[in-house]
């Protein structure tokens, strides 16, 4: 039933989801009891229309004049989005981007829990990072299944992500969330995600150079 729901829901709809999440949450952090899609909608620069057809998604009814109950909205965004749940993850490649990520309080909040690090220089091996242990790369098989870790955080070089990715699925590992700027290729069943810092730059850059040639149009 609830994978049924999930499916239902476009990406765009899920990568809306924390943001409600958070604002919710500062809601019921002021003592707020209830909220509705007008406010969220006005809090978030969007519209009305939209925040209830992706509330919807969440099964959570709204009562007429009062809104949506703060409290069962939150509970209810984070079952949806399985952040009700702990999830344990590996981070492979202990540099600057992963001890970024193994400090990243967000992820602690909403459940994602970085139980190890693994690397293969052995000048980090041995050392913790916010607490959590760097580990060898040599160790990551023998752990996946031990540790029964279903995610793994990808954050080695690219020349190294294709091959570090095919090391996991042969482990056993069930998803993957490549920071790494390559498209890595892992069978049907191995969920991918990937976040690209240069592709959110790229949109911004293009957008700058478009203004930039409109004002000298304008100009000239
Ligand atoms: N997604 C983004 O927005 C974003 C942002 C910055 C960096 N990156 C990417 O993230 C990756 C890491 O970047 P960084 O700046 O943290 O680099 P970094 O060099 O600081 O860290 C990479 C780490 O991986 C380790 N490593 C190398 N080969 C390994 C292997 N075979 N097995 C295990 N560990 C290995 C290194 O020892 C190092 O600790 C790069 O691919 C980079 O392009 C992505």
């Amino acid at each position: 039933m609830e994978t049924k729901e999930i499916k239902s829901i476009s990406k765009a709809a899920i990568r809306r989801m924390p943001l409600y999440l958070s604002l919710v949450k500062q809601q019921i952090a002021m003592g707020e009891k209830t909220l509705s899609s007008t406010f969220i909608a006005e809090k978030l620069n969007t519209e009305a229309i939209q925040v209830r057809k992706d509330l919807a998604a969440t099964g959570v009814v709204g009562q007429p004049r009062l809104g949506f109950c703060s409290e069962e909205l939150a509970a209810a965004i984070e079952r949806l989005l399985g952040w009700d749940n702990l999830q344990e993850a590996f981070l492979i490649g202990a540099g600057n981007l992963g001890s970024a990520l193994i400090g990243y309080e967000p992820f602690i909040e909403n459940g994602l829990n970085i139980v190890a690090a693994f690397d293969n220089d052995s000048d980090k091996i041995g050392t913790e990072i916010r607490g959590v242990k760097v580990l060898s790369i040599d160790r990551l098989e023998n752990l996946i299944g031990r540790m029964h870790i279903k995610l793994a955080i990808l954050t080695v070089p690219v020349e190294v992500a294709q091959q570090t990715a095919e090391r996991l699925v042969s482990d056993g590992i069930e998803a993957i969330w490549n920071f790494t700027p390559t498209k890595i290729i892992v069978p049907d069943e191995v969920i991918v995600e990937r976040t690209d810092l240069a592709a959110g730059y790229a949109q911004i850059s293009s957008r700058l150079a478009t203004k930039a040639q409109r004002k000298a149009a304008e100009n000239g």
